[in-house]
């Protein structure tokens, strides 16, 4: 079944699904206590939350550049691009995907409707979003979308009811963490691109906008993944706001066994950014390579850890010695309901492994992922908590704040 209701919080933004089910069946009360919930989003991926709106922008931008461009569909000649980039890296085509392909391309994300045969459909549609984002120009207006989409205007002047100036768009988020992946494009250098989305990070205040948090792709080779690495190490070290890594893409792919990737981990968290793993995301995923994760990378989060197996849990509740000072300390767990259960990791919000952490008290953080493709918001991923059976888990306002306040502890500041 699909339902279609407009966002309270973000009208660009078009919520689909269990978690529009779970939104719309609350009281006005319970949808104003959520609202004004302090909610910390803490795994939400760039280019899986640009609006579907700023989407067809970019796509009407990316077509007039096609249109007007002879040369659209060469390859940008090697070295083209900034001073610090090698002038022997292949720089990737201007155009990568015609007019045919990102026209066929948008009409499928338009009708994306939370149906995926599994995990792994997940990861196609990038292609035509990273066609979309691989400029300057188009990734800082993506990115100004995205985070105007969780947090509202950098200078908060958000809608204001005339009489009693109260915002009539209260933010989804009243925190954020970004997370993206740094590519080499026809027009930016991986440098290039952390720069750009971080200008548009440095807009906000930073006890609303966190920081960068860059992730690691676990397709990468070992040679970008070191670059990587020391760009966000750089970046931090030269004051600006990157304040984490991560390892994510497709659960199945990469050797995590690399000393090198071992070592890169090590070097991040030593320059003090802080460690976000997703890891056992998938049945497929072994259980050493989990384990391992976990005692060689140190991380202070985990993305989905979906199927841990009970050694694997020991060491998340016991925690890995990751806070120095104070010994100890659990290893906190963002969960994205929406998205397990599209991408069917998870049968159903029931069977549910947020049950398993919510009956240890272990610190959650509820988080969206990719409000695009999932169709949902951070309002209505706490929708699905709040909400009676059969739409949400039936938790209490007591409950649901505790759960908040869990996300709110588990920040990299
Ligand atoms: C379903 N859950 C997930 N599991 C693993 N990786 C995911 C993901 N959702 C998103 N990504 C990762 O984030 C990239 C898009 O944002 P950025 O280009 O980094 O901004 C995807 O290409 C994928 O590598």
């Amino acid at each position: 079944m699909t339902s279609n209701i407009e966002n309270p919080i973000n009208n660009d933004s078009d919520i689909r699904g269990r978690a529009a089910l779970a939104l719309s069946s609350l009281s006005p009360s319970q949808l104003t206590f959520l609202q004004n919930l302090p909610k910390a989003e803490l795994h939400a991926h760039l280019n899986g939350c640009i609006p579907l709106k700023t989407i067809k922008e970019l796509v009407d931008e990316y077509v007039m550049e096609v249109d007007n461009d002879a040369s659209v569909f060469t390859t940008t000649p090697s070295g083209s691009g900034s001073a610090s980039e090698p002038t022997t890296t292949p720089r990737p085509p201007k155009h990568p995907l015609t007019k045919t392909e990102i026209l066929s391309g948008y009409s499928l994300l338009e009708k994306f409707d939370s149906e995926l045969d599994d995990i792994h459909a997940f990861f196609a549609p990038f292609a035509i979003i990273y066609a979309l984002t691989n400029t300057k120009g188009r990734l800082r207006k993506a990115t100004r979308a995205v985070l105007e989409g969780f947090l509202g205007s950098a200078d908060g002047n958000d809608d204001r009811d005339s009489n009693s100036n109260i915002s009539m768009t209260p933010p989804q988020a009243a925190y954020l963490e970004l997370r993206t992946t740094p590519r080499t494009t026809s027009d930016m250098s991986r440098l290039e691109y952390l720069e750009t989305v971080l200008d548009e990070v440095e807009r906000y205040p930073k006890d609303r906008m966190g920081g960068l948090i860059v992730s690691l792709d676990r397709k990468m080779t070992l040679d970008v993944v070191r670059e990587v690495v020391d760009l966000a190490v750089g970046l931090k070290t030269g004051k600006r706001r990157v304040i984490g890594l991560d390892l994510c893409g497709d659960p199945l792919a990469g050797n995590m066994y690399s000393p090198l990737l071992t070592q890169c981990f090590q070097d991040a968290r030593n320059a003090g950014l802080g460690i976000t793993l997703h890891i056992a995301e998938t049945a497929q995923n072994p259980s050493p390579e989990s384990i391992h994760l976990l005692r060689a990378f140190i991380p202070d989060r985990l993305g989905h850890a979906t199927f841990l197996d009970e050694e694997a849990r020991e060491v998340v509740f016991d925690g890995n010695g990751h806070g120095h000072e104070e010994g100890k300390r659990k290893i906190g767990v963002e969960v994205c309901l929406s998205s397990n259960l599209i991408c069917k990791t998870v049968p159903t919000l029931e069977d549910h492994h947020i049950r398993y952490y919510l009956e240890r008290d272990h610190p959650i953080a509820i988080c969206t992922d990719d409000t695009l493709p999932f169709r949902t918001s951070l309002l209505a991923e706490y929708a699905l908590l709040l909400a009676s059976a059969p739409w949400g888990l039936g938790m209490s306002e007591g409950e649901v704040e505790r759960v908040a306040r869990g996300g709110w502890g588990m920040r990299f500041l």
